[in-house]
């Protein structure tokens, strides 16, 4: 039986509802009172780990579970060697850099040896490294947006989704570094073994999910 690992937090309930879609029931896992973290779906068909989002990857890595679903954010900062089935079409947000209104317009302005605070440090190291803009990066592990309201940093890189927490803070995104939305993932080697029934998943999901998903069909990318 194949195992799924599901992100527990702000991608949780539309991944069970695209499961549930396809025939896959693990609402149990949106029951507040349910504190089992491995289930079987209510056909018996596979079995689900709820994980953090950031956990996701590890899971899949390390072949406990042959199929996840992360953000794409995730991804990108963990860069774990998995196979990126379906691009989901859920769980838009992006990943930016933000400031205090009225002080800079750009990343490239920011001033050299500044600080930046964020929860996805390697894709802010990357990012100032591309600008060639030598920065701190001080990481954090939730309301990033509290760096520059408190001074201790003049920007963040940080995931946004309707704004509303820049606003609500008196910040300003001044640069995308990239977009992000939810992807299947699968274990390379388990993706091998196990081609026809992963195929058959993805497909069905991939039809659920078109026009935005796609398909990565270089071989190279599972491994
Ligand atoms: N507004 C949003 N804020 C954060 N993540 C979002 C948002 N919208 C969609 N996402 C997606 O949801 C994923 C999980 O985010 P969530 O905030 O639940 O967990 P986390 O803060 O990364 O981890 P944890 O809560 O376990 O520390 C992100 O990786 C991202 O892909
Ligand atoms: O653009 P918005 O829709 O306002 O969403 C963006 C916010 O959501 C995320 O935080 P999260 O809710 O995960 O809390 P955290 O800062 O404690 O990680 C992200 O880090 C932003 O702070």
């Amino acid at each position: 039986m194949l195992t799924v690992a599901l992100p527990k937090g702000a991608l949780l309930r539309e991944t069970i509802e695209l499961l549930q879609q396809v025939g896959l029931d693990f609402s149990a896992f949106l029951d507040s009172s349910n504190r089992q973290l491995q289930i079987c779906d209510r056909s018996g068909t596979m079995q689900g780990l709820l994980v953090r989002a950031q956990d996701v990857p590890v899971y899949v890595e390390y072949g406990q579970a042959q199929l996840g679903i992360v953000g794409y954010d995730v991804l990108r900062e963990k860069q774990p060697t998995v196979a990126q089935l379906v691009d989901l079409g859920f769980g838009y947000c992006r990943m930016s850099v933000a400031v205090k209104q009225g002080t800079y317009q750009r990343a490239a302005d920011l001033p050299a040896h500044c600080r930046v605070a964020s929860k996805s440090v390697r894709c802010a190291r990357e990012y100032f490294h591309s600008l060639d803009l030598p920065v701190e990066i001080i990481p954090l592990y939730g309301s990033v947006e509290l760096g520059p309201i408190t001074d201790m940093s003049e920007a963040i890189v940080d995931l946004v989704s309707t704004g509303r927490t820049l606003r609500e803070n008196g910040l300003v995104e001044i640069e995308k570094l990239f977009d992000s939305t939810a992807y299947l993932i699968a274990h390379p080697l388990s993706y091998r073994l196990n081609v026809d029934e992963i195929h058959d998943w993805m497909t069905r999901l991939r039809n659920l999910t078109a026009p935005k998903a796609s398909e990565l069909t270089n071989q190279s990318e599972l491994g």
